[in-house]
């Protein structure tokens, strides 16, 4: 029997185990939140086991990291974590509270509650450990477990944050570590497209992608999931979806090859600002060190009379430092020429 299986059955459930996280947009109302709850209710009546993560609502944490900074420019990191990560405790608990007012049987737990050991890298903290027999223990009553994205504690008992961005890290660590069937990611988007698409019109939403590309793809500024969130997927082999909790998709599933794919070009863009009128653009490819790709770019960029400062490559992507006011144009230009719309993707 494999691991995966064999941990359910530790469990004495058979049935799927499945974690859910709610990005801050998900839970930035009230009204949010109790649509939430009953998006959980739905499919925990399907009869799979759930373990929930939740940020903090909307921008919450900007908001207390301006609190403290209107104390003092240098918070001492304990203490500072500490007021960081009650941004979680709050939507956790008024999930938890939703999911009870609708007749679902829930317990919200803290980061610390909820066993997850880390590094005491205040600010920037890895998960080492997981005491899987907290949430077990409560999954075994048929409660769905809501978690506090974003925090853990030292094995000294200090509170910690993972990382701005941090409770895609807990939730895929947390499906990683209790051998989940898969990771949902509900965001305010309907998955992963192949350019942000609040800034790019023609942006397309990506059936399914590799750990290896998502992983640049992320790492390179695609911020709808973050990286070590990636890395942990991809460690443990946890299938991703990505999903909106605003309307009904298939999503973005991240996971294995499956082998078939027939786009052999680019499958995603980002650009920011680095300084100035400096850009850094970057493209992910399909294909490792697919060069032909990156002098059809080089060639184009020349062609728009951009000078490419730099350059820099990894197996699945390339990036180009450019100089330019009307970036915005330049990349609706490349989206469409480079991942024309009669390409399956
Ligand atoms: N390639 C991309 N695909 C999808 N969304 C992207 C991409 N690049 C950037 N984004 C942005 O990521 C946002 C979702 O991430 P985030 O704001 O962290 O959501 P959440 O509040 O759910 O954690 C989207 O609103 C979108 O603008
Ligand atoms: N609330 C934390 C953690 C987080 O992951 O938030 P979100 O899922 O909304 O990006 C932050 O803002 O960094």
């Amino acid at each position: 029997m494999g691991k995966r299986k064999l941990e359910r059955w530790i469990g004495e459930k058979s049935m799927a185990l499945i974690v859910q996280k709610f990005g801050g947009t998900s839970v930035g109302t009230i009204e949010r939140i109790k649509h939430v709850a009953h998006l959980i209710k739905q499919q925990q009546e399907v009869g799979d086991q759930i373990v929930v993560v939740v940020s903090a609502m909307g921008h919450s944490t900007d908001s207390l990291e301006v609190m403290a900074k209107e104390i003092t420019t240098c918070p001492q990191q304990k203490a500072y974590d500490l007021l960081l990560s009650t941004g979680e405790q709050l939507s956790t608990a008024l999930l938890t509270i939703a999911l009870q007012e609708i007749g679902v049987q829930a317990i919200g737990l803290t980061g610390q509650q909820a066993g997850i050991v880390t590094t005491d890298k205040h600010g920037h903290a890895e998960i080492v450990e997981l005491q899987k027999e907290r949430i077990f223990h409560w999954l075994n009553q048929s409660k769905v477990v809501v978690v506090a994205g974003f925090q853990g504690v030292t094995i000294d008992g200090s509170i910690t944050t993972l990382g701005r961005g941090g409770s895609d890290i807990t939730a895929v660590a947390l499906g990683s570590l209790l051998h989940a069937e898969r990771c949902e990611i509900y965001t305010d988007v309907q998955g992963v497209y192949t350019a942000d698409p609040q800034l790019v019109s023609k942006a397309r939403l990506i059936k399914q992608i590799e750990y290896e590309q998502m992983l640049e793809y992320a790492q390179l500024g695609a911020q709808v999931i973050h990286p070590r969130a990636v890395q942990w997927a991809k460690s443990h082999q946890l299938p991703v979806l990505v999903r909106s909790s605003f309307e009904k998709s298939e999503g973005t599933l991240i996971g294995q090859s499956s082998g078939i794919n027939l786009n052999k070009g680019v499958i995603g863009l980002t650009y920011h600002a680095v300084e100035g009128k400096l850009f850094k653009l970057s493209f992910i490819r399909m294909e490792m060190n697919a060069l032909a790709i990156d002098q059809m770019i080089e060639q184009y960029l020349g062609e728009q009379k951009l000078h490419i400062k730099r350059k820099e490559c990894s197996p699945y992507s390339v990036s180009y430092y450019i100089a330019g006011s009307d970036i915005h144009t330049v990349i609706d230009n490349l989206h469409s020429i480079f991942i024309p719309s009669n390409v399956a993707i």
